[in-house]
């Protein structure tokens, strides 16, 4: 490895808004909508952006005390970099996609150029990539922040997030800059079986890059478009929420929030078990209100955080009376996700994500939970998307309440298959009494009186019965 400008850690939270109405002009137009909206227009703007992942960022918490700093920056040997006090009302957020100048391929040779030197990683040497050992495959997924290749890193198949670092705009790349030391830091402290597994991470003078193992299964969002709405089998629907809520139970055990939790940033794998990616917005839980309001996806986030997030113009402040930057904002999330799962259907699919915000916090809109929906999964979901987040469980709570609502599924689906058993059973039971007991005592009937046809009708229209029971049976 070669030296280089080292991490300079997470930087401060002391960022200021400097032009609200920049920001969220910037988004509603990249939407295609107008700021004017009433929940009166929904039913005439019918549109949907498909996934809704329309991720952004406000930056307005110039409320950072600095005893949330000093929590922050002591942990896990970070340090505050020089000039933190920047704004990112012009920089990049996650409301719009960063453009990349560089096209896949150039992107892929600025990673693998090795005349350009590769800096290591403070606090992280040992999660330095080696880039000998990293072969480049192709583009397959675009974030709001990076693009994603397949590859492969010593034989392993992983995915590689590539970053660009924006040339001619220092404080758009300090932004990213610091999107990348926090995924890095966050994947490199989290040792889960339900959180993606970090591999390692570079950077280079024209990018950075992240490496990941690869899923095969692709996003949770990606599984549920392809069954186009259906339902996902119970059983796996609960395994798979029962992931997630482990994953999320242990990231909330080390004090952390994701922030960002949402159906496309969780992973499938071969063994069909799911894993939680995309830390990039993650953070460590503070007490204060201090924490940069960032990220995160309209139809999945908490109405504390909309509300932090957007032109404030059309927020119901009455609705939002709670700190933002607890745990709960995952929780609330996690409950959509549940609701996804059981439905596979898109949150609020007949609105646009900026409806379905405006809907969540000025009207208390959510789901509609199913009526066939076992009642112990509509309790989850109703308490984690409970406007008042001390309502909403802790999700080591949430985990309890799955591992029920597991046993139940299972002991019903025992019962139903040992009741099927025995309909099977006396259906065969039937059918050998109809060919040996029931056939020859009917036919001595008949050659006792002969000329009568009735009985033989009667005994073939039995065995008809009994054939069809055994057909459906089996
Ligand atoms: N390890 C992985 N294996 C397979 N697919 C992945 C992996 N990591 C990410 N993806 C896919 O790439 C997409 C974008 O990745 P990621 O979320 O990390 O990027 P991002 O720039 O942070 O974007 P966003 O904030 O919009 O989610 C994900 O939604 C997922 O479908």
């Amino acid at each position: 490895m070669e030296g280089g400008s080292k991490f300079p850690g997470i930087i401060g939270l002391n960022n200021h808004v400097n032009n609200y109405d920049d920001l969220s002009q910037g988004f509603y137009h990249k939407l295609g909508e107008g700021t004017n909206m009433s929940i009166d227009s929904f039913s005439s703007l019918q549109t949907s952006n498909g996934g809704g992942s329309v991720a952004m960022s406000v930056d307005n918490s110039s409320v950072g005390s600095n005893e949330s700093h000093t929590r922050i920056l002591n942990h896990q040997g970070l340090r505050r970099r020089a000039n933190d006090n920047y704004s990112v009302a012009h920089s990049v957020n996650r409301r719009g996609r960063v453009s990349h100048a560089l096209s896949d391929d150039a992107l892929a040779r600025a990673l693998m150029d090795s005349n350009s030197p590769t800096e290591g990683l403070e606090n992280f040497d040992e999660w330095t990539i080696d880039l000998r050992k990293l072969n480049m495959g192709d583009a397959f997924a675009q974030g709001a922040f990076g693009k994603l290749y397949r590859g492969t890193y010593n034989g392993e198949e992983v995915a590689i997030k590539i970053l660009e670092r924006p040339e001619n705009d220092p404080e758009k790349a300090q932004v990213m800059e610091q999107q990348f030391q926090q995924e890095v830091m966050m994947l490199a402290t989290l040792k889960h079986p339900n959180i993606v597994r970090f591999i390692g991470a570079c950077r280079k003078p024209m990018v950075w890059c992240i490496v990941t193992e690869y899923a095969k299964g692709g996003s949770v969002r990606q599984f549920l478009t392809k069954r186009q709405n259906r339902s996902v089998p119970l059983k796996l629907a609960v395994k798979q929420a029962l992931d997630v809520a482990r994953g999320m139970a242990y990231v909330h055990r080390l004090g952390l929030i994701h922030r960002d939790l949402k159906s496309d940033n969780l992973l499938i794998f071969s063994d069909k078990s799911i894993k939680i990616a995309d830390f990039g917005v993650a953070r460590i839980e503070v007490q204060t209100e201090g924490m940069t309001p960032e990220t995160g996806t309209y139809r999945w986030m908490a109405p504390s955080l909309i509300a932090l997030t957007d032109d404030i113009s059309w927020i119901n402040w009455e609705m939002i009376q709670h700190r933002p930057y607890t745990q709960k904002v995952d929780v609330y999330s996690f409950g959509i996700v549940l609701w996804e799962l059981v439905t596979g259907m898109l949150p609020f699919q007949n609105m646009t994500a900026v409806q379905a915000a405006f809907a969540v916090v000025n009207k208390g809109a959510r789901p509609i939970i199913p009526n066939d929906c076992l009642p112990v999964l509509g309790e989850i979901m109703t308490r984690c998307w409970d406007a008042n987040p001390d309502v909403r469980p802790p999700l080591a709570e949430v985990v309890a309440m799955l591992e029920h609502a597991e046993t139940e599924i299972m002991t019903t689906v025992r019962k139903a298959r040992f009741s099927g058993y025995y309909v099977a059973k006396l259906a065969v039971v039937m059918w050998i009494f109809d060919v040996y007991v029931y056939m020859p005592a009917l036919f001595s009937f008949v050659s006792l009186r002969e000329g009568s046809s009735a009985p033989e009708s009667f005994y073939f229209s039995q065995m008809m019965l009994h054939s069809v029971l055994i057909a459906l049976v089996f």
